[in-house]
């Protein structure tokens, strides 16, 4: 089993080879030297250099040809992109503290109640105080374990409900198992209001992710109205603000009432902010904490399902892979148990971890290269990223992980997997779309085969 989940966790995160994340920050001051760049036009600078293909691709083209630290000006904002590992160590270790403000963003600001989340905060007191509320008390390994029993029921349901199908939209179900967790994890029982939070979350996430002329034009007040954006914002903004709002206030009248929000003995993550503001000498404010729960679900639910199925995409390409994952269970089944210029920083984590002067055959998808080395996730290898490094890093890990390595792990233990249409693996398609995860472009469908249909039991 231990090989599994090792082999699980190993295939999941090299699947951030192909997940982008320009992770962005703001320097504090201005440096006076610039880094080289492409040569630019005036008033939109180099837009033009990123049309025509996925911006983390683009990027890392000119940075082979201007270096692992290019400037880059998007209309009024003048960029620094990082591409290589030695670039990422010194801004978010060596000089972190220079590089741990997130730049401002018009979406950001609106929905997230002027910024009073953790991942949009404005480095400071605040921040570091919600920061601390999400590792110690929302995130901690504790919390996760709390939630082990929801993970294990859906994860249960989902295997069981593949069962029946002939074909399955991976992409689809995994991203609704994904939302299901995170949903019974953060409001307890589910009841159908609570449910139509996810579509609103689904459009939030549009609007947070890719460049928006609001951002690269931030002094040119007049646009941000003319393209519709702030109204949108503030429309959704006002949505999500009465969902919370009323699912707060229920959680408040179930404590009151001294009845359980969530259905066995542990706290949702609803009820753990309420005992943190009444009990605690916090300034938790309410709209912190609704902020703090967009971010729970903007943060938590897509970047868990886009790393199953990039995994389950690579190991249906390549058979070994696939064949090394599930070895394992055969031993199971015998018997085991069961501002006007401001300045922004992106971090191309995609091209990082696609260095050829870290990475032998960078391109492929090699799970065994992380295995007999301590190549560390939590960001103390800058070649390798996922979950960002230094102040700004995620403080999902566990919880994500959690999630990622049960549902594979269960994926790969109960069934076999084909393409549809007897379509060649070599010839299924991997291309990414553009966004914060860069999911898959074309959805997967796969069909299962039961590995054995009489065994019931499930990995947990
Ligand atoms: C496999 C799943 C996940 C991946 C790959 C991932 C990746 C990331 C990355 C790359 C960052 C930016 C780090 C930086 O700027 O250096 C980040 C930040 C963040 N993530 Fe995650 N994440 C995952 C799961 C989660 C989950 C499950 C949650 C919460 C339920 C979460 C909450 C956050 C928050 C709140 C931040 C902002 C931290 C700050 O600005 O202080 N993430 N994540």
């Amino acid at each position: 089993m231990e090989y599994l989940q090792q082999f699980s966790i190993f295939s999941a995160l090299v699947t951030f080879l192909l997940f982008i994340f320009l992770l962005q920050r703001k320097p504090k001051t201005s440096s006076r030297k610039s880094a080289p760049g492409p040569w630019k036009l005036p008033i939109i600078g180099n837009m033009h250099q990123l049309l025509g293909s996925l911006p983390h691709h683009r990027l890392k083209d000119l940075s082979d040809k201007y270096g692992s630290v290019m400037n880059l000006q998007l209309g009024q904002v003048s960029n620094i992109v990082i591409s290589s590992p030695e670039a990422a160590k010194q801004v978010m270790k060596t000089h972190d503290i220079i590089f741990v403000q997130r730049p401002f963003l018009l979406a950001a600001n609106i929905i997230m109640y002027n910024s009073k989340d953790i991942v949009f905060a404005p480095y400071g007191d605040s921040w570091r105080q919600m920061r601390k509320i999400c590792t110690l008390e929302l995130l901690s390994t504790k919390r996760v374990r709390s939630f082990r029993a929801i993970r294990e029921e859906e994860t249960s349901n989902f295997i069981r409900s593949i069962s029946s199908l002939s074909e399955v939209n991976i992409s689809k179900i995994l991203l609704s198992l994904s939302n299901a967790i995170t949903l019974r994890s953060a409001f307890g029982k589910v009841s159908e209001r609570q449910e139509a939070f996810l579509p609103l979350v689904q459009k939030i996430a549009l609007m947070l992710e890719g460049f928006s002329i609001a951002d690269i034009f931030p002094s040119v007040k007049f646009l941000h109205g003319i393209t519709g954006m702030r109204s949108k914002l503030q429309k959704l903004h006002q949505e999500a603000d009465i969902m919370l709002e009323n699912i707060i206030n229920e959680h408040r009248e179930n404590k009151r009432l001294g009845r359980r929000n969530s259905e066995g003995k542990e706290d949702d993550l609803v009820d753990v902010l309420l005992n943190l503001q009444d009990h605690d000498n916090l300034e938790l404010t309410t709209e912190n904490m609704k902020a703090v729960m967009l971010d729970m679900f903007l943060g938590g639910t897509e970047s868990s399902s886009t790393v199953i199925e990039w995994a389950m995409s690579e190991m249906v390409k390549d058979s070994r892979v696939m064949e090394k994952a599930q070895e394992e269970r055969q031993w199971r089944s015998m018997g085991m148990k069961s501002q006007s210029t401001p300045r922004s920083l992106y971090i191309n984590a995609w091209a990082i971890g696609r260095d050829s002067r870290h990475w032998t055959e960078a391109e492929k998808f090699c799970p065994e290269r992380f295995q007999n080395n301590s190549i560390d996730i939590k960001g103390n290898d800058f070649q390798f990223i996922p979950f960002g490094a230094g102040r700004r890093m995620c403080p999902g890990i566990a919880y994500g992980m959690a999630v990622v390595e049960l549902v594979l792990a269960n994926l790969l233990f109960h069934f076999d997997w084909k393409l549809p249409n007897g379509l060649e693996p070599h010839l299924l398609d991997m291309s990414e779309s553009f966004g914060v995860s860069a999911r898959r472009k074309n959805e997967l469908n796969l069909i299962p085969i039961p590995y054995n249909p009489s065994h019931s039991q499930e990995i947990s």
